[in-house]
């Protein structure tokens, strides 16, 4: 039932529109997805589950492109029986208790792919998840036909993360200052550098999972850091899901009170868009 209805669920085209028209300054981003899950639904025999891993600057639009992707995957989106999301600092606390989370994760992952094999699982804050439990699921995401009579092949799992967000950062930064458009930022500028200073940071709940150096994440999908112009994108955004006309002066007024880094040229907006629907509430 749940395969029937995501093999309907994502029309590509679909997609396309909802992220060129929602999702702000990440071409990348929206390139990647595309071809990764439009790849993914096409291949009537994948040799393993999907596995994409986002990283990216705070209020950067990880959360909300995994929502967008839910939705298209199986109508309820995150409200679905089947996605889950498992957020580190909620559902994987405590350090001393790594071996009974692998364990729950382990059950709850082999129990929820037997039920709808075109699963979809989401780990935010992967930066914050100690190392270890993600070691839990690699037999999963391999190239396994099956795992103790389960396939896993149709699955898809998303790994959030602020790691590599400075890398990023300084690539765009770069481009900036030596004039360069945003949008010519390309993928090989990124994948490399991203690849190998997320596996290198202890703290990209990756560090030695053995995902990396094995080849189980099949995309690493970066976000760039938002600038003015796109927080205005965002609240003007805001304004049209609340139902208000747009008024440009509090457009601005909103966005003026984000703040921007680096100290020097004041480009990027430290928080991206994620403060702007509470400050909206003040205007
Ligand atoms: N690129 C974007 N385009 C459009 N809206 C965005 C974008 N980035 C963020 N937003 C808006 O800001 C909100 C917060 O962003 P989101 O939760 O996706 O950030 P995040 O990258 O997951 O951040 P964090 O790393 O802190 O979890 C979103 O719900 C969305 O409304």
């Amino acid at each position: 039932m749940c395969i029937f209805l995501s093999v309907l669920r994502l029309a590509p085209a679909a997609l396309k529109l909802e992220l060129e028209e929602k999702l702000f300054g990440q071409h990348l981003a929206t390139e990647v997805i595309l071809k990764a899950l439009t790849g993914f639904k096409n291949n009537k025999n994948p040799k393993k589950p999907l596995t994409l891993s986002l990283h990216g600057w705070a209020g950067t639009g990880k959360n909300f492109v995994s929502q967008i992707v839910a939705e298209h995957l199986h109508s309820k989106g995150l409200r679905s029986n089947f996605v889950h999301l498992f957020v580190s600092t909620l559902h994987f606390p405590h350090e001393q208790q790594i071996k009974l989370y692998q364990d729950q994760l382990q059950g709850w992952i082999r129990g929820n792919v037997s039920t709808c094999a075109s699963s979809v699982f989401i780990f935010d804050e992967m930066d914050k998840l100690h190392p270890g439990v993600i070691d839990a699921i690699k037999p999963f995401l391999d190239y396994y036909e099956q795992v103790d009579g389960v396939s896993y092949r149709k699955a898809i799992f998303i790994f959030l993360s602020n790691a590599g967000g400075d890398l990023i950062t300084k690539i765009a930064l770069d481009f900036w200052r030596a004039g360069r458009k945003r949008e010519d930022i390309q993928l090989k500028d990124l994948e490399p550098v991203l690849s190998v200073g997320v596996f290198n940071n202890k703290h990209s709940g990756l560090w030695h999972s053995g995902l990396i150096d094995r080849n189980l994440i099949d995309y690493f999908i970066p976000f760039l850091p938002l600038e003015y112009r796109h927080v205005k994108m965002c609240v003007r955004a805001e304004m049209r899901a609340r139902g208000s006309a747009i008024d440009e002066d509090i457009v601005t007024r909103v966005a003026d009170e984000m703040t921007f880094f680096p100290k020097s040229e004041k480009i990027y907006s430290d928080k991206g868009c994620k403060t702007v629907q509470s400050r909206l509430d003040f205007h």
